[in-house]
């Protein structure tokens, strides 16, 4: 697997750049984590690689192919958004992921794992999967949504803080599970950066006519 971004540009509404040039590449079981103060375009950036934001310039490539090649439902599973927040729905996590694995994209992929199991070694208790997602705690859904986009064995994780509500211990061992997959991750925590990533991007607001990612690790 190789996801490769050349000089991907987004406009903020006021026209002004965003970020500008952004480039990147990441191959099987590399882990690029993003960091920047807020509002630099951390989020925007994951979205635009996982094609729910648009951009105004730049390719991406997964395996040489562009997001119109592959179709964007389809690159969708390939290259997988896990929010920083899961969005309030209706219905219950077992009742989400079954409806999930009937989606014809998720069928053809057929490399599913178990998303309990995984849960499990993060000390999600099995009756979890069965409550209301709003009856759920911060760190529960964390970690449930977590585990589902696992489960589906995506290319490429794209994952916005996603151990912010975790408590230390349970932090690392998500971690762990994270080395097997080729990721890129919002943190805000610089010794998380230090324990796993194999690359950083440090995003600068945007001030002037260079690219406003810096390269701060290459492992
Ligand atoms: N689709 C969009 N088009 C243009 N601008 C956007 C879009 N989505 C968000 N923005 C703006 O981009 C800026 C950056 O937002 P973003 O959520 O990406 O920041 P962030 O670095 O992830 O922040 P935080 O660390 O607080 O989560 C915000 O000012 C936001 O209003």
């Amino acid at each position: 697997m190789h996801l490769e971004i050349e000089r991907l540009c987004k406009l903020k509404a006021d026209g002004t750049f965003l970020f500008r040039d952004v480039s990147l590449s990441l191959k099987d079981k590399e882990i690029l984590s993003i960091s920047g103060p807020s509002g630099v375009g951390k989020t925007t950036l994951l979205k635009c690689i996982a094609q729910l934001t648009l951009y105004e310039e730049g390719i991406i490539y997964l395996d040489r192919k562009t997001p119109e090649d592959y179709g964007i439902p389809n690159w969708r599973t390939r290259v997988m958004y896990v929010p920083q927040r899961a969005p309030i729905m209706p219905g219950t996590p077992m009742e989400f992921y079954t409806k999930m694995l009937s989606f014809k994209q998720q069928r053809t992929r057929n490399c599913h794992v178990d998303p309990i199991e995984l849960s499990q070694q993060w000390n999600v208790r099995d009756e979890l999967w069965d409550k209301e997602w709003n009856q759920l705690s911060g760190g529960e859904i964390q970690r449930i949504s977590l585990a589902i986009a696992l489960s589906c064995k995506p290319d490429v994780l794209l994952l916005d803080e996603p151990t912010s509500a975790l408590d230390p211990d349970t932090c690392l061992l998500v971690e762990e599970a994270l080395k097997e997959y080729a990721c890129i991750l919002v943190t805000h925590n610089p010794e998380q950066e230090r324990r796993i990533a194999t690359t950083s991007i440090r995003l600068r607001h945007y001030t002037n006519i260079e690219d406003n990612a810096d390269v701060l690790m290459d492992i």
